[in-house]
């Protein structure tokens, strides 16, 4: 190996990254950030808004002590507007990501990885932890709101942990929402507008670019659970105030919750727990009633996930 960091790109990252690795690695972190015995160092994400062009800059670092992992992300996010002639693909994806891994005995930097698959798997891992727990007793009906890389993830980690019966999907252009059906492999119903698509649905995830309320309460079948992925700026919404003051709100991290997600922030919505400490048993799983899970992303998250590419990689590589 030279001297300089490898830079592990995306298709790298797609092998080693695996739902089956990945999640029990998550379901510790997680429980080990909420009052677990981990060592888990994790700042609320420093977000450098780029207001001129309507972005932001998130810097995002973790320690686990358990995992031995130590980490930043550095991530962009644009609101990439809709562009003026409806037909047009915005030209540049809304999201980049890059993650810079360290050998936490000496500080080295041992790898460079790209990010984007990185946040895409690790985020959709955790929604379907939370699903695990919170879905109805009978879910058989999937939504999903939104057609982008995170209503991708979610659909192919979804495919591989349950088998609901049905799959709706709505986005904002029909168009994407059809392209996202013919190249998947799976009966995908599109539907004409986000009402239709939540109507019967049992689990509902929304992926989002949205900074106004796309789902509403009065649409949401009593019991089901809600995976709201989006709408992580506080100014931001997806979700409206009746979902969000009459379910059970389960949250990825209670600090950044009430400072990141607009849902939160603007319903004034009261936190029941943070997923980990349901995983952990400390909280109860209430399944039966309605359930959101807000989840606006951890660093700890992607820096389990580098480390987990990264070492695989080594493997192998060693092997050859
Ligand atoms: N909670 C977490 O850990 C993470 C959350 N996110 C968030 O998830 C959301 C989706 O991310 P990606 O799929 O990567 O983005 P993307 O840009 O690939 O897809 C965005 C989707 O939202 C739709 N959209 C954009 N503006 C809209 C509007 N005003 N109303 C309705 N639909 C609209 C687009 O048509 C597209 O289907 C974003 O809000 C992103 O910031 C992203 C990464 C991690
Ligand atoms: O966790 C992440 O990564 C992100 N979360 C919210 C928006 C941008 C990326």
């Amino acid at each position: 190996m030279s001297d300089r960091p490898p830079f592990l790109e995306a298709e790298v990252v797609k092998k080693f990254l695996t739902c089956t690795a990945l999640i029990p690695l998550l379901k510790t972190a997680l429980i080990n950030f909420s009052g677990g015995t981990g060592g888990i160092i994790q700042p609320v994400r420093t977000i450098v808004p780029v207001a001129t062009y309507g972005g932001f800059l998130g810097v995002m670092p973790a320690y686990s002590a358990t995992d031995d992992a130590l980490a930043t992300k550095v991530v962009t996010f644009y609101e990439n507007k809709r562009p003026a002639d409806e037909n047009e693909t915005p030209a540049f994806p809304s999201h980049h990501s890059t993650v810079l891994l360290f050998e936490p005995r000496n500080g080295i930097l041992k790898a460079v990885l790209d990010g984007n698959v990185i946040t895409d798997r690790r985020t959709a891992a955790v929604s379907a932890l939370a699903t695990e727990l919170l879905k109805p007793a009978a879910a058989e009906v999937l939504c999903i709101l939104g057609s982008g890389s995170q209503a991708h993830s979610h659909f192919e980690v979804f495919m591989e942990r349950f088998s609901f019966k049905e799959l709706k999907l709505w986005s904002r252009r029909r168009e994407k929402a059809e392209q996202f059906a013919s190249t998947v492999n799976a009966k995908v119903q599109v539907c004409a507008t986000a009402r239709e698509a939540v109507t019967d649905a049992d689990v509902i995830i929304t992926v989002t670019m949205a900074t106004e309320p796309i789902l509403f309460g009065e649409w949401v079948k009593p019991g089901a659970h809600v995976n709201a992925v989006g709408a992580c700026r506080p100014d931001w919404r997806e979700v409206d105030d009746n979902l969000m003051q009459n379910c059970v709100l389960y949250v990825d991290s209670r600090e950044a919750a009430l400072k990141e997600s607009g849902d939160i922030v603007l319903s004034g919505a009261e936190i029941f727990a943070e997923l980990g400490q349901v995983l952990k048993e400390k909280k109860l799983a209430l399944a039966e009633k309605t359930t959101v899970f807000k989840s606006v992303g951890l660093a700890i998250e992607d820096a389990v996930s580098a480390k987990l590419v990264f070492d695989s990689w080594s493997a192998a590589t060693t092997n050859e």
